[in-house]
């Protein structure tokens, strides 16, 4: 892996005082923001890019309740939110907008990204390996709801999990519900 590392920055945020620091792997800048003391057992939230949710507050998904519930999670001890760059479940945000077409046609979330010609999940999770490696991080408290995240965490010692609920709305409540029944994510 050709991995460049920014230095560390300040990043001083509504929920408290965090420090910022990027990975870059190619065209790939992802993001790593921390609250110090950084610990061997460290609360983890690995996050992928949704900037429909993430940014613009969409009420499709439940990823910026995600980000802001894992932010304020770290922000009261310590730990880290590793924010990757895979908008979409790795599709890109092209390829989203797209889906989101084909789900206002009424296909699901799944089914939208199949009609595209991708697969379900095309996310990896490499980088959080490197990452975890250089911040020298071997358990983790991982806040997720996702037993795909887990076992791409091999590697390491995951000593709990925490849930990340957010509240359901008549817009993300089909997303939710395939991503318990046919993803397998414990909601
Ligand atoms: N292709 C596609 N991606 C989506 C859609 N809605 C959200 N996403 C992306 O899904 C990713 C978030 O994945 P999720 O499966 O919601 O949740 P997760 O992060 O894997 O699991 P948790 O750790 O429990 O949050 C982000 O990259 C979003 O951009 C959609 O309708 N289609
Ligand atoms: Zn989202």
């Amino acid at each position: 892996m050709n991995i460049k590392i920014s230095n560390i920055a300040k990043l001083p945020s509504k929920y408290g005082d965090f420090k910022i620091q990027s990975f870059k792997d190619k065209d790939k800048e992802h993001l790593v923001i921390f609250k110090e003391p950084i610990l061997d057992n460290t609360l983890l939230r690995i996050h992928s890019e949704c900037l429909t949710g993430d940014a613009l507050g969409s009420l499709k998904c439940d990823c910026q309740a995600q980000l802001h519930h894992a932010l304020q999670l770290i922000s009261k001890e310590n730990g880290m939110v590793i924010y990757l760059r895979q908008e979409g479940r790795g599709i890109g945000l092209f390829n989203k907008v797209n889906a989101y077409e084909l789900q206002d046609r009424g296909f699901n979330t799944i089914e939208a990204n199949h009609q595209l010609g991708f697969e379900t999940d095309l996310r990896d999770y490499k980088i959080v390996e490197y990452i975890l490696n250089y911040y020298k991080i071997k358990k983790i408290n991982l806040i997720t709801n996702n037993p795909n995240k887990i076992n791409s965490l091999k590697n390491f010692e995951i000593l709990q999990r925490i849930p990340s609920i957010t509240p359901t709305n008549k817009h993300n409540q089909n997303y939710l519900e395939i991503k318990k029944e046919s993803l397998g994510h414990f909601l």
